[in-house]
């Protein structure tokens, strides 16, 4: 291992640095550039894991306490040709706060956390950009008001990352993603120019022939998703909404995964409002618990959030799997008990053998799992919920409350144990998409087709709409050493986009594309390219805003 230990930055453009935010808040010193190394991108995580360190660390961190020192930091990195990665609170998962280049600077706006005003009459509240998601919830419960916003990451993300990022919270088919939430933002430009898209009328963009305060939400859906690519985002106005008095969740198991979507698409398209839906596919269903009787629902226990599953959920599934498929082929006890005792071992190569465990896990005439839950004020959910109910009963069991429950018990735990496969030498890495309806199971075949000599994958289905929805694939692989595992990691995600394209996809629905998607945005917007620079040339003449990311 070896790694640079003196930052870049020449020690002229640090003083400037500090004469800007302060001595404390500029930090060049070794641990304090790795920490900054990666963010969550599982690409990052294998590195580091593997002792391949500082691949990607910025010359400095910079904390800014204000509005006034961003403005000032940008036209100091237009002056010096420094580049600027804006960085909210790390929770990424496609290297979009990674630095490409060792004179780049990480600007950390956590110093900037304030919720700033909450407004019960008006449902309005505006926010600095470093709050973290589940403390800014907090103090919206406490009034009796919630943003409607609850990412798997609530716990380490920033409200600055899901509006850069066009996040998405499980109950998006209530609440929507964080482009319907948000009404106007403050932002400072590549020109280093504070721009407040709610708009006033001395707006600099009046100097080019663009009238801002005619078309102020137009600039705030181009800065949303821009992934510091344009701007830095310095306080946003979102909409709120009343915490929910009622929360109505229930499970339904269905025979196979097209009446699971054919269900939930009928759902939707008759206007029911649920605020979570997740359709788990047959292999994801087995960990959940979904194969229990009816009658027997108590026990279910469906998984959490499943950003990733834990390994030992995974061999846990796959140790279901393997008992499953040797009492379908008539195993006597003592052979059974003999596939038991070998099965540990087995396990352990079994995430080698990608292919084989896909093959096997479609084979399974197993049911999927849905997890459907109604939010809201009055007895106009338990209209709707029962409406639903009826719905669904149609294409499948209601399983009760109980896995419903224990859903939203466990809906923010599971994310944070991949650790533990990343140190046993495996990746885990999720790959989010969308598409129309009549796409959805092609979809989710072609990708699971593509990777499947590769990875060992499963899918949920979420953030659904009237016309489509989101398929959430989890992947985990691994390989002989360091270099195997990477090049295995990258082959899964090129085949993976590349199917999603070749099948009219869409490459992301809600992590947004960072560096790790960047080469693959053209397939989304064929006049993206062209479009993007020509935004570049407006907001960032000079290319020092997150440089690489988005489009590569
Ligand atoms: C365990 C886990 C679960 C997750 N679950 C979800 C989920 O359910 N839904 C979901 O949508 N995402 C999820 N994510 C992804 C991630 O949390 C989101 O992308 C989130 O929006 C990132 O917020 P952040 O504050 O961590 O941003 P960062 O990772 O710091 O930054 C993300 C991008 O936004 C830019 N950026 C950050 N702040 C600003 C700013 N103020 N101005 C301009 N640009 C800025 C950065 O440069 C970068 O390009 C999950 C991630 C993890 C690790």
């Amino acid at each position: 291992m070896s790694v640079h230990p003196a930052s870049p930055l020449p020690p002229a453009l640090r003083r400037d640095l500090e004469a800007i935010v302060g001595r404390p808040w500029v930090r060049t010193a070794l641990p304090d550039r790795l920490a900054y190394d990666n963010d969550c991108w599982p690409r990052g995580i294998i590195l580091t894991r593997g002792r391949r360190l500082g691949v990607h660390q910025p010359s400095a961190v910079v904390q800014p306490k204000d509005e006034a020192e961003i403005v000032e930091l940008v036209a100091w990195a237009r002056a010096t040709g420094t580049p600027i990665i804006p960085f909210g609170a790390g929770s990424g998962v496609c290297g979009g706060t990674v630095a490409l280049d060792e004179h780049a600077i990480v600007v950390d706006l956590k110093r900037l956390d304030a919720l700033l005003e909450a407004d019960p009459q008006t449902l309005l509240m505006r926010a600095q950009p470093g709050l973290i998601g589940m403390n800014m919830e907090r103090e919206l419960n406490a009034r009796g008001l919630t943003l409607g916003h609850f990412p798997s990451s609530l716990y380490c993300s920033s409200v600055g990352g899901y509006l850069a990022a066009r996040s998405a919270g499980q109950c998006s088919s209530l609440y929507g993603k964080i482009e319907d939430m948000v009404v106007s933002m403050r932002v400072v430009d590549g020109r280093a120019r504070l721009i407040d898209t709610a708009a006033s009328p001395t707006h600099p963009w009046l100097e080019e022939g663009l009238a801002a305060q005619d078309h102020p939400a137009q600039i705030t859906e181009l800065m949303v998703g821009s992934e510091g690519t344009l701007g830095l985002i310095t306080e946003a106005t979102l909409r709120l909404q009343p915490r929910p008095t009622r929360q109505l969740y229930r499970g339904f198991e269905f025979p196979s995964l097209k009446l699971a979507l054919d269900a939930v698409r009928e759902m939707m398209q008759q206007g029911l409002r649920p605020a979570v839906v997740r359709v788990y596919d047959e292999f994801d269903s087995l960990i959940s618990g979904s194969r229990r009787r009816r009658g027997r629902s108590s026990g279910l226990s469906p998984r959490g959030d499943a950003h990733a599953p834990s390994p030992g959920a995974l061999l846990r599934g796959l140790g279901k799997l393997a008992s499953k498929k040797a009492r379908e082929l008539g195993l006597a006890a003592p052979v059974e008990r003999l596939v038991d005792r070998a099965q540990r071992e087995l396990l352990g190569r079994a995430v080698g053998q990608p292919l084989l465990i896909n093959r096997v896990a479609e084979s399974l005439p197993a049911g999927c799992l849905l997890i459907v839950g109604f939010e809201g004020q009055n007895a106009l959910i338990d209209e709707e919920a029962a409406y639903a109910r009826s719905l669904l009963e149609r294409y499948g069991v209601d399983l009760g409350e109980a896995p419903g429950r224990h859903w939203l018990q466990n809906r923010f735990s599971v994310s944070y144990k991949q650790s533990p496969m990343f140190d046993a030498g495996t990746f885990v890495d999720t790959m989010e998409v969308s598409t129309t309806w009549e796409n959805v199971l092609p979809l989710y075949q072609a990708v699971r087709r593509a990777v499947e000599h590769e990875v060992f994958i499963m899918a949920h289905f979420s953030h659904v709409y009237a016309e489509g929805c989101s398929i959430y694939f989890t992947f985990a692989g691994f390989g002989a050493d360091l270099d195997d595992t990477l090049a295995t990691y990258e082959r899964t995600w090129e085949q993976g986009l590349e199917a999603v394209a070749a099948q009219g996809g869409s490459i992301a629905h809600h992590h947004g594309v960072g560096y790790s998607k960047a080469a693959f945005t053209r397939h989304d917007h064929p006049g993206g390219p062209a479009l993007f620079a020509d935004l570049k040339a407006r907001f960032d003449p000079d290319g020092i805003l997150n440089p690489s990311k988005v489009y590569r």
